[in-house]
């Protein structure tokens, strides 16, 4: 496969803080990558997902020249982002997310034009090029207002514009529809879509599972710096559709958590737990994924008698069971015990 993007062993710790008057380091360095490999081929997109914390932007600003690995090498179209960074630089789109990335008291078009000419495109090629995309990102009725009275989907739509200005062959798209209403987040996602079909390669950082399922050719699960699943996320849903994952919803006081009072009944098949408090509802959700058959084994039964009983002596109804169907947050669930919304500093 012809590469335009590739990472091998890729590794980044942070030094830890340094305090007082002699600025002395305090506590641990953080390893916030810790030997990501992946490649990805024209017309893929590949999505990175994982929790909050899990190194997934740092990962992304080392690939984009923004920071250096500690070790470890990334190259664009062959080209090293550590020895050639310009280079590098010149074959990338990049959009990071929770950044304000263009100027508000500016036009759309307006920052089109200063950013483009901070890149470097040819004035001659400069005015064609952001007419186009203004037309393709649907910015065209409003390109000659202030960016601060967009709605942020289209500021989103903007921020993505202006990573397409130097007709990048490789984007890198850090939490792309993230605080966007279903309906932007929706009209962005098909404009991904659409890059991909323009033969380009595609990086994309979610911890939005839909997003990542829905987008991507393939997956790269990320948790504390290190890949743990990789495939189509049809594949590792796959994985999953032999061994369950039961959902229970329960009703009732916002007690102890039941992942703790349930692992402590040492039921029969479970290997993995996790729960999560809807305030809203009063509800606990409590999943609980089954030990993985071997090949030819059956699947596992979960015995949930024991659960149901604690939880009523607790003054917790079950209101719903069921098994849920695989999704990537529960192969996520069954890897680490965790959700993806918890956070890599979560309960291990
Ligand atoms: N500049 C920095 N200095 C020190 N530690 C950092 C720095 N940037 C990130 N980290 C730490 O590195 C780890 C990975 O952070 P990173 O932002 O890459 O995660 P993430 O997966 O992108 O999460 P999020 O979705 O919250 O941005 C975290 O523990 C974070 O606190």
């Amino acid at each position: 496969m012809h590469l335009l993007l590739e990472a091998v062993d890729l590794r980044k710790t942070f030094p830890p803080p340094l305090r007082g008057w002699r600025r002395r380091p305090v506590g641990e360095a953080t390893v916030a990558v810790d030997g990501v490999s992946f490649r990805v081929g024209p017309g893929e997109v590949v999505g990175l997902l994982g929790p909050n914390g899990a190194g997934k932007t740092t990962a992304v600003r080392m690939l984009a020249t923004l920071i250096l690995p500690t070790s470890g090498t990334a190259r664009v179209r062959g080209i090293d982002v550590v020895r050639r960074p310009l280079e590098a630089r010149a074959h990338l789109g990049v959009m990071l997310g929770g950044e304000r990335t263009t100027y508000w008291k500016l036009t759309g078009r307006e920052n089109l034009g200063y950013f483009g000419t901070l890149y470097r495109v040819p004035p001659a090629v400069l005015r064609q090029r952001i007419s186009e995309i203004l037309r393709r990102f649907d910015l065209e009725e409003k390109a000659d207002q202030l960016v601060e009275r967009y709605s942020s989907g289209m500021k989103q739509r903007l921020a993505l514009a202006r990573a397409m200005l130097p007709d990048p062959p490789v984007l890198l798209l850090d939490e792309p529809t993230v605080g966007l209403d279903p309906r932007a987040a929706r009209s962005l996602r098909d404009l991904i879509a659409e890059l991909r079909a323009d033969g380009r390669a595609v990086l994309l950082t979610t911890h939005n599972m839909q997003e990542a399922d829905e987008l991507s050719d393939r997956v790269l699960i990320i948790d504390r710096g290190r890949i743990i699943a990789e495939g189509t996320p049809q594949a590792l849903k796959s994985r999953l559709r032999r061994s369950a994952v039961v959902r229970l919803e329960l009703q009732g006081p916002d007690g102890e958590d039941p992942a703790g009072w349930a692992a402590s009944l040492g039921l029969a098949g479970v290997e993995r737990m996790a729960s999560h408090r809807d305030e809203a509802g009063g509800v606990w959700e409590l999943s609980l994924a089954a030990r993985t058959p071997q090949n030819g084994e059956p699947p596992t039964e979960l015995a949930l008698a024991p659960i149901v009983a604690e939880a009523e002596r607790r003054g917790l109804r079950v209101v719903r069971a069921g098994q849920e169907t695989p999704t990537l947050e529960s192969v996520f669930l069954a890897l680490t015990g965790r959700r993806l919304g918890e956070g890599a500093e979560a309960r291990g």
